[in-house]
């Protein structure tokens, strides 16, 4: 496609779109070039790549082809010499503390200060997040909040295990935010990022800096907030930018592997002040969400992969045996797509055996919790009925208090799952339990020698 082409698909879109749309979203665009069916442009930022693509790349592809272009797609590459006019999407991520040092500057705090958030990620959005049961909830929470609007929960305190959507929601509510409330300051961290800023605030004598622009934010997104537990500094000045920022009625929306009341050494107050809002969480992954999940991902992998054949079945074995989390999955899916590209196979069964052998002997191995109650019984010959029923003498309530230890190492069940396969117990009797255990493997070694036993049973 020549300039002067795109220069003519240019008019029909201002047709199309209208003057402000135009000027807002298509004359930014940088046309590139057109590879293999692929139109490229040039943007200032993710987020405009991201929205002009959801909101107006249909248009866009059927005015190139009413042109007569023979373009199939078109991609938004983000033009790293241009000025990126949204906070939140602006910065990399530092990934190391001395990273983030030196990515740091001392900004002066008013409403023009860039906000040193981590970027966004453009696949992370609504569209592509996959609802089912065991996130439903949370992903209307989210929705709510990405509404913005009056605060209608605040804290929205996010957890879950690892790789089941934590981030992508957040992500999403941050996108959508933006996308329709522009002037909105919004900044989307790690909790680890947030210490690093503060402590180097505190290295360069910058804490007022550092204070003012936390607290000019109108959304605060804080992402695996467990990493501060046990940082009592970084908890302390934590908890003063969530305080303020409440009173000033932004929007705080936290993430974290585990609830509030989980994290050890997070301290009561900021446990309580998490607790505040709406706390809601994302259980492990059904089968039909997972296939949900493949399904879509296969949907966006025949754009990039248009010759390649996918047999029936091969999705729902996936979903049936890769149950850990979603990272994985589509892991799997990738490199299944990848190989069956390269060796210019269709993704078949045996293609699926041959390509995932370790992920799927990883899975074969998982410990369950009713496999961690069988075997700790057979080794202390209690009975079954035993270990989760109410008796509290010692023979018993130790070895319930090993395999809960047990299910919380070596399993991802959050501890209100424990509790409720352990007769409905409640979570804090579970974390005693725990910690209890973890006491004595320090002082008697005889815990200490069963543990391992089991542990190394169980993994076998
Ligand atoms: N419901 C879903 N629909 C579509 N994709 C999903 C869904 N849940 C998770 N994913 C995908 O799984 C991957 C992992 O998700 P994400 O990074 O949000 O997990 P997380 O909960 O933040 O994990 P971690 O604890 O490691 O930070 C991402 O690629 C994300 O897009």
């Amino acid at each position: 496609m020549t300039d002067e082409t795109w220069g003519a698909v240019r008019q029909e879109l201002l047709k199309a779109v209208g003057q402000s749309n135009f000027t807002n979203w298509i004359e930014p665009l940088e046309f590139a070039e057109v590879q293999d069916g692929v139109a490229f442009f040039n943007v200032p930022t993710p987020f405009m790549g991201n929205w002009v693509s959801r909101h107006f790349g249909d248009r866009i592809l059927a005015e190139i082809s009413k042109a007569g272009e023979d373009v199939r797609r078109i991609e938004f590459n983000v033009r790293s010499s241009a000025a990126a006019p949204h906070p939140a999407s602006q910065r990399p991520a530092a990934a190391s503390p001395e990273a983030a040092a030196s990515a740091a500057d001392p900004a002066p705090a008013s409403d023009d200060t860039d906000l040193p958030g981590a970027p966004l990620d453009s696949r992370f959005t609504f569209d592509s997040f996959v609802v089912g049961k065991p996130n439903e909830l949370a992903h209307a929470a989210a929705r709510r909040v990405a509404e913005g609007g009056p605060v209608a929960f605040n804290p929205l305190f996010l957890y879950g295990g690892v790789g089941l959507g934590k981030t992508h929601l957040m992500h999403a509510i941050a996108w959508e935010l933006q996308a329709r409330q522009p002037e909105l300051r919004v900044l989307y961290l790690s909790a680890e990022q947030f210490m690093y800023r503060f402590i180097q605030a505190l290295r360069e004598r910058q804490m007022m800096d550092f204070k003012q622009m936390f607290r000019s934010v109108d959304v605060l997104m804080v992402d695996d907030v467990q990493f501060i537990a046990g940082k009592d500094s970084t908890q302390e000045e934590f908890f003063h930018t969530f305080n303020a920022l409440v009173d000033q009625r932004k929007q705080i929306i936290i993430s974290a592997d585990r609830a509030p009341g989980e994290i050890e050494q997070m301290e009561g107050r900021i446990v309580s002040r998490m607790q505040s809002g709406l706390v809601v969480d994302l259980h492990p992954t059904s089968y039909e969400l997972r296939l949900g999940i493949l399904q879509q991902k296969v949907e966006q992998y025949r754009g990039q992969f248009p010759n390649i054949q996918l047999t029936d079945g091969v999705l729902e074995f996936l979903a049936h045996r890769i149950t850990s989390n979603v990272r994985v999955l589509e892991g799997a899916l990738t490199r299944l797509f990848a190989f069956g590209s390269l060796v210019g196979r269709p993704i078949d069964m045996d293609l699926a055996q041959e390509c995932l052998t370790d992920i799927l002997r990883t899975m074969d191995r998982k410990t369950t919790i009713d496999e961690i109650q069988r075997k700790v019984c057979d080794h202390y010959n209690i009975r079954i009925s035993d270990m989760v029923g109410p008796k509290r003498q010692r023979a018993l309530a130790r070895p319930r208090q090993i395999a809960m230890y047990l299910c919380k190492h070596m399993t991802q069940r959050s501890l209100p799952e424990i509790g409720r396969k352990f007769g409905g117990r409640d979570h804090t009797t579970i974390m005693h339990g725990i910690k209890r255990i973890e006491e004595l493997k320090g002082t008697d070694s005889a815990i200490a020698e069963d543990i391992e036993m089991l542990r190394r049973s169980l993994e076998a």
